[in-house]
Order: structure tokens, then sequence, then C-alpha cells
């Protein structure tokens, strides 16, 4: 799983087709947010998906920290691929991986000012339960864990690809204008963006996410 592009945070089947006509590879849901304001129903999200062909998938995104429950909604929703974005205990991860061996689980790494060690020791400890990792940075002005919009200290995320035996998805503030240097700096397996990608009106702008794809594809290719 490498030179992953992922779009997150889907509204609807129209914004779907764009997504992946641009060129993405994965597009994530948000469902059940702790906000109680998803964009999508899990009906949509769960038409949406089943429509995904390899190498595209839909992704659930989502804040659940139980095993049982993420295993139920991934099979409501026919993901193959869930992003744990809450605080999930390595023992659910390891249960998680157990109830549900062939289902790519990442894993959130919010990044905060000061917690990089403790993000190499949760990487250290969750490793053999993970397909791979994603970062992202926290908000502490509200503290949200995602699609703040906000970048972070690129140098903790190359930290993590090196010390991760997982491959890892960068996120947090991604968009098509420094995707690029993200890339080089960090040398991660794939990106993801989300709020960095949308117009004025909320929904994906279809010009920045085909410079998003582009420039992402050209860094993938430079670092080789
Ligand atoms: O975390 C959320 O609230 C969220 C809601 C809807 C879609 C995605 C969400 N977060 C996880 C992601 O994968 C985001 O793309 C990631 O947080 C990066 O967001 P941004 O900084 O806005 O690019």
């Amino acid at each position: 799983m490498n030179k992953l592009v992922q779009v997150a945070g889907c509204i609807d089947a129209a914004e779907a087709d764009m997504i992946i006509g641009e060129g993405a590879d994965w597009i994530g849901f948000g469902l059940r947010l702790p906000s109680g304001k998803d964009d999508i129903s899990e009906q949509d999200a769960a038409a949406i998906i089943k429509g995904f062909e390899p190498p595209h998938a839909g992704v659930l995104i989502s804040y659940l920290t139980d095993a049982q429950e993420v295993s139920d909604f991934c099979t409501q929703l026919g993901v193959v691929a869930v992003q744990l974005h809450g605080d999930v205990a390595t023992d659910q991860l390891r249960l998680l991986k157990e109830l549900r061996p062939e289902l790519f689980v990442l894993k959130s790494l919010v990044v905060k000012a000061d917690n990089a060690e403790e993000l190499l020791q949760l990487v250290d400890d969750t490793h053999p339960f993970v397909d791979m990792y994603i970062t992202d940075t926290f908000d502490p002005k509200t503290g949200a864990k995602g699609a703040t919009g906000l970048t972070h200290d690129w140098s903790i995320s190359a930290e993590l690809v090196r010390r991760s035996p997982k491959p890892l998805m960068m996120a947090g503030g991604l968009n098509p204008e420094n995707v690029g240097d993200a890339i080089r700096a960090v040398r991660p397996a794939a990106v993801d963006a989300h709020t960095g990608l949308e117009g004025p009106d909320g929904r994906k702008d279809r010009a920045k996410v085909a410079k998003f794809v582009a420039e992402a594809r050209r860094a993938f290719d430079d670092i080789g």
C-alpha cells in the first residue's frame, strides 16, 4: 500500500465521482462523529462504498473505540478499511485484528505541541495490530483531533515514519500548495486531505482535488 492519495469528508455520490475522476485512490467517510453532525447519512455512504472497485475504496473514519462496534459498523457499511480517530486502547486494536484480520486498520497519531514521545511509544505498542498510521493535527482552541485544517511540526511526522514498522499516511492541514513539500520532507507512504480541498461552499473543489492529486503524484515520483 504505497503512494496512496486519500480525500476525506465525502458528502455525496456526485462528490465521490468527482474525487475518483480526478485521480484519488481512497475516499474517507466521517460517520458517527463526536460533533453529531455527519455530512452524509450511513445509508448513502454505504451505497457509494458499494460502488467502488479496487484500487478505489471507501474508508470509514470513526471515533468508535470498541472493537466489536467498529467491526459491526464496518460490516454494515461494507468497507474494507477503517480509520480509527479516537483513543482506542491497544487491547481493542488487538481484538479488532482477531475479529477482522482482513480489515485494513489505520490508526491516528494526533500531533500536539508536546506529545511526540507519547506517539512514538504508541507506535511501538500498537504496530502489530495496525496496517497503517495516519498523522493528524490537534487544535488546542477547540480540542478537535481531525479535520482541523492545521499543519503540525513535520519533523515529528518524519520521526514517526522512521520509527514505524508500518506505513504512514500523512494528514493535517495538507492542501495542493503544500502537499509536495510535505511528501519530500516526511516521505510518507500516503497522504490525505479534507478541509484544504474545500471551496467556500464547504464542498470539495474540483480544481483543488485535481491539483492535490497531481502534486502528490509528482512528489511521490520524486522520492522514488
Ligand atoms: O476528524 C473529523 O472530524 C473528520 C470528519 C470528517 C472527515 C474526516 C475527519 N477526520 C479525519 C481525516 O482523515 C481528515 O482528513 C484529517 O483529519 C485531515 O483533515 P484536514 O487537516 O482538514 O486536511
